[in-house]
């Protein structure tokens, strides 16, 4: 029995790091997805081990199932989602270390770590082989830590009790309003693992797709037909979503009150954004005045990003180079580099388009156009119609 799961990565519209500190922010999932599979080996297989292959990242990992049980010897699963102790995120630590994973590759260890907790909270010590590959870039404002977590969250839940299987149905298939919010809360415990203090945006865009108001951990699912187009550039500037978290945070420190105007300031911006995207288009005439009008909120969210201290020069070139053609571009994500968005208007020329890509491609950048506000978490189950491994 093998289950096949697949998370889409994120924009986010407005309000990112503000959201952590309790401001609205809005998102939309995009068609570049996250796929894990998982399957329990069958007896003929004579496998007892845990293995995670990270396909991304050539990386694979695995464990005896004799020497998780020496590490969980009081393991009683599966638990309701919750979060790792300080005592367990230990252990696991542990078992990540023995791995030996290459210092390039070390921000991948937490990854390793959520999988481990995720798995073993739910299978508990149970031999199975995971494998993991992206289409989004690792590390760039993409989500691509909660696609990760959510895809994980998904296919493990998928082969355990807690989701009902349909054999009668060829294909991605979704999750049940219940199962989803099951996804949603073990991926949420898997981006605290990676990420330290989430705001819990991502995973849910993830989970959930289309487009999302956020705010405190409410989530409001937005009703659009407004067609959105963003040209999403890629600094391909490395950096850390939880140092960048972590560095906002101490700026609010030191300074309390002038981080506060700025997360109300954002809260605003993120309202309107909302308001704006849910509004009934008409004509042409009003999508010009809404765009018109996105574009200046996502100005002005920028250069609260930059207030808040995570911005970069890479992210200032692509500014002043859509900047020439009179387009609005803001950072995505936690920026610190990664990826940066572009409003496209519906009315702006195709050979417009061509010549600014081409412009920021010169400067070393890569772009892509994604599509906006799809599915969310899906699985697809294939082999024999039971969940029991050693039975098939
Ligand atoms: N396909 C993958 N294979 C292995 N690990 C992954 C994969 N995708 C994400 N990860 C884990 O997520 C980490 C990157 O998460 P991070 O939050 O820093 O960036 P992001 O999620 O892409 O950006 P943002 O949080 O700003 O949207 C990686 O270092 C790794 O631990
Ligand atoms: C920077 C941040 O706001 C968004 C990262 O995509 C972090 C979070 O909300 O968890
Ligand atoms: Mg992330």
């Amino acid at each position: 029995m093998e289950v096949r799961a697949r998370a889409p990565g994120k924009i986010i519209l407005a309000g990112e790091h503000a959201v952590v500190h309790g401001s609205t922010a809005v998102a939309a999932s995009i068609d570049l997805y996250t796929y894990v599979s998982l399957r329990f080996p069958t007896p003929a297989d004579n496998d007892e081990t845990l293995s995670l292959q990270l396909k991304d990242a050539s990386l694979e990992v695995s464990w005896p199932v004799a020497r998780l049980k020496e590490a969980f010897p009081n393991l009683e699963t599966p638990i309701p989602p919750s979060s790792c102790s300080l005592e367990t995120l230990k252990l696991i630590a542990s078992l990540v270390d023995e791995q030996n994973i290459p210092e390039a590759n070390i921000g991948l260890a937490a990854g390793v770590s959520a999988f481990l907790w995720m798995y073993t909270s739910i299978h508990g010590c149970k031999p199975a082989k995971a494998v993991v590959n992206s289409e989004l870039p690792l590390g760039a404002g993409l989500g691509s830590s909660a696609a990760f977590c959510v895809a994980l969250s998904g296919a493990i839940l998928a082969l355990s009790d807690s989701v009902t299987m349909d054999f009668s149905h060829q294909g991605w298939q979704v999750f049940g309003e219940n199962e989803l919010e099951l996804v949603n809360r073990w991926a949420f415990e898997g981006e605290k693992i990676i990420h330290g203090k989430p705001s819990g945006i991502d995973n849910t865009v993830s989970t959930y797709g289309n487009m999302i108001k956020f705010k405190s951990g409410d989530l409001t699912r937005l009703k659009t037909n407004m067609p959105l187009k963003m040209l999403i550039t890629n600094t391909k500037v490395g950096r850390n979503t939880k140092a960048l978290v972590a560095s906002v945070s101490e700026r609010t420190l030191r300074h309390p009150t002038a981080m506060a105007s700025v997360f109300t300031a954002v809260d605003s911006i993120s309202s309107e954004v909302a308001a704006i995207i849910q509004s009934p288009v008409s004509d042409d005439l009003a999508i010009t005045e809404k765009e018109e009008k996105l574009a200046e909120l996502m100005q002005m969210n920028q250069g609260l990003l930059q207030c808040m201290g995570v911005g970069h020069a890479s992210i200032e070139v692509v500014l002043r180079t859509t900047l020439k053609y009179k387009l609005s571009t803001k950072l995505t994500g936690a920026g610190g580099g990664g990826c940066v968005l572009t409003l496209l208007p519906t009315l702006l020329a195709g050979t417009v388009v061509d010549k600014v890509i081409a412009d920021l491609e010169t400067c070393g950048f890569q772009c892509l156009l994604a599509g906006i506000g799809g599915n969310g978490v899906e699985f697809s189950y294939s082999g024999t119609s039971h969940k029991e491994g050693n039975l098939s």
